[in-house]
């Protein structure tokens, strides 16, 4: 079977290379040349555990192509999937100019059947447009091509995507035909040998599916952050209301660590989303209002602990920050803690050294070089009067404390991601802070 993929981002390359890893022949297109040129001589524009060796060993083996025209394999494929961005417009409400400029290329050049998949993340409603504008080209064309829309919402995390992909929790596809539901099934069964756990559904009910999925697991962040922030005002231990309550099979015990806010390209752009889109129409979304200020306010915490320490007085501190990506095992660093963070240290005179394995390129591209890159965890900590935990990396676990206490000014750790023992550390003789501990 051939298919494209239409927006070579995170979801559309390790899609795309999934697929043609199960023997699925995939054309990857986009419209960004430069990252185009870099996939055809082996530059990931990413950083994924595990992709780039995958789309190399696919691209060898012919079933993984890289293409800036989508009308040049058309003709060839049965499936077509839109992955391209679908940016918060300017009210928060998703915007899908990319997603509609799709539908149109392929209505305007689609000379047989072709199935439409939505794989981005988009609000409900949007297959409707998805089909009337494809429909529209071929009016003006004065064609009658049958053809299907689906949509296929995509639930990978970023740093854990090629697992994620490979062996889905389940999927989720909205379809309309037969025809589009065999399409689908064929595409999907090579993941799900043993379990088939496609979940086929009405389109609305997928796109919606989803919204609520993210809008979920931000609301149960932030409802932690929230018992965190109580814990700490009447002497409790959220890891330990953490323990007690994810034992319960009801409850789970995954998502609910406390931290310095959720970041990323997706819960915060879709939370937003849903609340735009229940206030268009009449229905408040109050929960979720609550999920998004509680992040907001979550996203400054490290600094008013900070402030707290030194009495408000914060001009010329030298402050180290561990972690700038949004999460670990990503270079990513949309809607990151670390940005609110550093813009408010700066604002208050603070001289910043941060370090993170994989997304200092990235910080230097968003904020250039306003706050000084080390070289490694212990060049960040020289001299410093503070040091902020905020990406919780594996290499941040177990430094030598010993060489970091020597190291800074003032031992005063602030960990944002309660990854180090409260004991410990004081054995070390810093003054440590967490989150809700
Ligand atoms: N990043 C993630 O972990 C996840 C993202 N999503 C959703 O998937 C969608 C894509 O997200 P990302 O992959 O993160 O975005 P991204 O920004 O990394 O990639 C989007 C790509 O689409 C390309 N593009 C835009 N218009 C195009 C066009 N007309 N033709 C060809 N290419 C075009 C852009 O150049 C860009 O390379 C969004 O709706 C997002 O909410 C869903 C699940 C996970
Ligand atoms: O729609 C999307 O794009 C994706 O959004 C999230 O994935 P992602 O943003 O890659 O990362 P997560 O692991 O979910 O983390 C998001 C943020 O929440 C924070 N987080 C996560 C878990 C937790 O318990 N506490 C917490 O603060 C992380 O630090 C991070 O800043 C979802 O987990 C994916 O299922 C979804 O496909």
């Amino acid at each position: 079977m051939k298919i494209a993929i239409v927006g070579t981002g995170y979801v559309g390359l390790v899609s795309g290379t999934c697929f043609a890893e199960m023997g699925t022949e995939v054309f990857c297109v986009d419209v960004d040349t430069k990252k185009i040129e870099n996939l055809n001589n082996g530059i990931m524009p990413i950083y994924e555990p595990g992709l780039e060796e995958m789309v190399n060993r696919n691209k060898k083996a012919g079933r993984l192509q890289f293409t800036t025209d989508l009308t040049e394999c058309l003709n060839e494929v049965e499936v077509v999937f839109s992955a391209v961005g679908t940016p918060p417009d300017e009210d928060g409400s998703a915007d899908l100019k990319y997603v509609l400029e799709v539908a149109r290329t392929v209505g305007r050049n689609m000379t047989k059947y072709l199935l439409l998949v939505t794989k981005s993340t988009v609000p409900v409603g949007t297959a409707k447009k998805v089909r009337q504008t494809i429909q529209e080209e071929l009016d003006k064309r004065g064609l009658d091509i049958p053809f299907d829309v689906a949509s296929n919402p995509e639930f990978l995390k970023e740093g854990a995507a090629i697992k994620d992909f490979m062996s889905p929790d389940r999927i989720v596809v909205g379809v309309e035909s037969e025809r589009a539901q065999e399409l689908m099934t064929r595409l999907y069964r090579p993941f799900l040998l043993n379990n088939f756990r496609v979940i086929f559904m009405d389109v609305p009910s997928a796109e919606m599916t989803k919204y609520a999925a993210n809008a979920m697991l931000a609301t149960r962040i932030s409802f932690m952050n929230d018992i965190a922030n109580l814990c700490e005002i009447v002497g409790a231990d959220v890891n330990m209301i953490r323990k007690g309550i994810g034992t319960d099979d009801r409850i789970g015990h995954r998502f609910l660590y406390a931290g310095c806010g959720y970041g990323g390209s997706c819960f915060p752009k879709d939370v937003k989303a849903l609340i735009k889109t229940a206030n268009k129409s009449g229905y408040p979304m109050r929960i979720l209002q609550a999920v998004e200020d509680v992040n907001d306010e979550q996203k400054s915490i490290l600094f008013r602990k900070l402030e707290k320490q030194f009495g408000g007085q914060l001009q010329g501190r030298r402050i180290a920050i561990w972690g700038l990506a949004f999460k670990p095992e990503t270079d990513d660093m949309r809607e990151a803690p670390s940005l609110v963070i550093i813009d408010k240290l700066l604002k208050a005179g603070c001289d910043v050294r941060a370090y993170d394995p994989v997304a200092m390129d990235e910080s230097r591209r968003r904020i250039g070089d306003i706050i000084y890159y080390a070289k490694d965890i212990y060049d960040a900590v020289v001299d410093a009067d503070a040091l902020l935990l905020i990406t919780e990396w594996k290499e941040f676990r177990m430094p030598s404390w010993t060489a970091v206490h020597k190291l800074m000014a003032n031992p005063l750790v602030i960990d944002g991601r309660n990854i180090y023992d409260i004991k410990e550390m004081e054995e070390y003789g810093f003054e440590y802070h967490c989150i809700g501990r």
